[in-house]
């Protein structure tokens, strides 16, 4: 570990392939917005751009809630199509003016979008894809039948134009080039999303969703935020179309151009801004292109789409991404000196740092944790053992608050934490690693550990106290040299630092490790002893679960031992490893004297 406090920034490595990359968008992106000024455009082309663009506004929310977040929504055609109505009806029937109706849309946007994400709190996965889709046809139902409202299938017409001061956009060009400049803004404001804390929340809550909570993420909130900004996003590409073809219909916010839109984001790359781009204009352009092909252009256009999907997963965007980083090199390694490793633990409060009381967990009727009473007392090294199903990890489940208690309480000094969430647990002090390791895989080892360093409440603040944080844990780890690379790329005793890291970045005051030097080399289990020493010498209290007793005996101050549940014995190791009693419970022999 370095001494002296000297940290150079870390400057994000950037490839030449990156930044060539980064000219040839920009040129692509100023050439299409000058377009519309100096070429002349038929018709027909400039309707195509227009559905194009005002299109790929609606499907970057995809990037948003399923790439960035990892929820699939099969509504944003019903968002779309309420910001379309809102501007439609507003300027048609209500004489609102543009403005004003697509900021009504887009309030009605989020508050669709807002009202799907709070259902994310009793139910996931597969479940919510369902509700948006159920939401969908509310929406589709309510287009078509309300006729006195919505005019029903014949749809609304003579939708106006908005002008800007000083510029008139009725002209369709000028409409255009104003459509262009709202998608780059809208773009750019995607592509940066991914790199803020809110992104990387996002990005944590898609790739392990329990390890997202335990780090500090609430989770619940990111989800909401997720569903809102996508479904703002679908009612602005609504708003934006509506205007632009002066026309809608109940038709074209169907189930189906759900299905589209989320289709035009898979093929591109959900998960980049430009993917999404480029997916929503290739599936636009596609059946243009094939029209050539007469009656066997739709099957040649569902081919494509297959094989698309079928050999790029994630994306073409996705593919050529590995194409520039050079078939999976690793990239290069920022150059950084870690300032020395520092935990601001107060130090006064109850010498009882982690108290439990009765603390129980049943499954139906199994007692996995029955009435434990332990008390983990500060700046100690505490380990708990036991037989395989003895309770070891549920009660660590409990502690970091991932399971609900049946009975019993839990108390961090001196605070009662028992209803906590993970997130308020770990903002209390709390961090945790897993028995098997949790890291969120897509992300870089840096931004796995700064998603520990921005749990709330956290000492570090701005972007840059952050991943100075983030470079001490991983220095103090021994890794700040592989900060740029994929987490999935390390080997698995290195994947178990990041884990450590990931929690140490928080500032924690009480560290629960479960089995920390499970899968780990002798050499792997020594340094791990000796890293565990240097975290008690900076006063943290650590809470750990392990079987390798040679390691516990060295390591620990005190030592519990559960079996079935219950504590069957307490004290220094070199008395509770030789009780009866735990002897017994690890052979498998029934005790011939009373338990302790
Ligand atoms: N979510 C759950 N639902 C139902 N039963 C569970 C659940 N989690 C754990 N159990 C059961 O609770 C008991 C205790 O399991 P637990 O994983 O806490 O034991 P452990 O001591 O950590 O074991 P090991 O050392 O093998 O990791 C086991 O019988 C297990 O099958």
């Amino acid at each position: 570990m370095t001494t002296n406090a000297t940290l150079s920034h870390p400057a994000p490595a950037t490839s030449r392939g990156a930044i060539a990359g980064g000219i040839v968008l920009a040129v692509i992106a100023v050439a299409l917005a000058a377009l519309p000024q100096i070429m002349p455009l038929s018709g027909y082309v400039l309707n195509m751009l227009m559905q194009a663009v005002t299109y790929t506004v609606a499907v970057l929310g995809l990037t948003v809630v399923l790439g960035y977040t990892g929820q699939l929504s099969l509504a944003q055609a019903a968002f779309f199509g309420i910001g379309a109505y809102a501007v439609a009806l507003g300027t048609v029937d209500y004489g609102l003016g543009f403005w004003l109706s697509m900021a009504l849309g887009l309030v009605a946007s989020a508050a669709a979008g807002a009202v799907l994400g709070l259902t994310s709190l009793r139910i996931g996965g597969h479940y919510l894809a369902m509700v948006t889709i159920a939401f969908q046809q509310i929406v589709t139902l309510v287009l078509v039948n309300s006729i006195e409202f919505t005019h029903g299938p014949d749809g609304v017409s003579g939708i106006a134009r908005p002008n800007l001061p000083g510029v008139s956009l009725t002209n369709g060009r000028a409409y255009l080039t104003f459509c262009i400049v709202v998608l780059y803004a809208v773009a750019l404001g995607v592509w940066y999303l991914r790199r803020t804390r809110l992104g990387r929340a996002m990005q944590a809550v898609r790739d392990n969703e329990l390890a997202a909570g335990v780090v500090g993420v609430h989770t619940y909130r990111t989800k909401v935020v997720a569903f809102t900004i996508s479904a703002v996003l679908g009612g602005l590409g609504g708003a934006l179309f509506a205007s632009g073809f002066s026309y809608i219909s109940p038709d074209q916010f169907s189930f189906a151009e759900s299905v589209v839109f989320l289709t035009m984001a898979l093929i591109g790359g959900v998960q980049s801004a430009f993917g999404t781009a480029l997916g929503t204009g290739l599936l636009i352009l596609l059946p243009e292109w094939l029209r050539f092909l007469k009656e066997i252009y739709l099957a040649i256009y569902g081919l494509s789409v297959i094989l698309i999907m079928v050999f790029m997963p994630e994306g073409i965007w996705g593919l050529l991404e590995r194409i520039a980083r050079g078939g999976g090199a690793k990239p290069a390694a920022a150059l950084v000196t870690p300032r020395p490793f520092r935990l601001e633990i107060a130090s006064d409060g109850p010498a009882e740092f982690l108290e439990t009381r009765g603390l129980a967990k049943h499954f139906g009727g199994l007692r996995a944790v029955d009435g434990v009473d332990l008390t983990v007392r500060r700046g100690t090294v505490h380990a708990l053992i036991g037989p395989n199903g003895s309770g070891k990890t549920t009660l660590l489940n409990v502690l970091s608050g991932l399971y609900k208690p049946t009975a019993g309480s839990v108390t961090l000094a001196g605070r009662d934490i028992t209803r906590l969430a993970p997130h308020e647990r770990c903002a209390a002090g709390v961090g945790r690693t897993f028995q098997n390791i949790r890291l969120f895989r897509s992300l870089s080892i840096l931004d796995n550990v700064l998603v520990g360093a921005q749990r709330p409440g956290a000492p570090a603040r701005g972007e840059a106290q952050l991943r100075e944080r983030a470079y001490e844990a991983l220095g103090f780890v021994g890794l700040a040299d592989k900060a740029s690379e994929l987490v999935g790329s390390l080997p698995y005793g290195h994947q178990r630092l990041v884990e450590i890291a990931r929690a140490l970045a928080g500032q924690p005051a009480l560290l629960l490790l479960d089995e920390p030097a499970a899968g780990l080399n002798p050499t792997e289990k020594q340094d791990l002893v000796g890293l565990l020493r240097r975290l008690k010498g900076h006063g943290l209290t650590i809470f750990l679960i392990d079987h390798d007793m040679a390691m516990v005996e060295r390591i620990a101050d005190h030592i519990t031992v559960l079996n079935f549940g219950k504590r069957i014995a307490e004290g220094s190791p070199r008395d509770v490893l030789r009780q009866p009693a735990v002897i017994a419970a690890y052979l498998g022999e029934v005790p011939t004297h009373g338990a302790a």
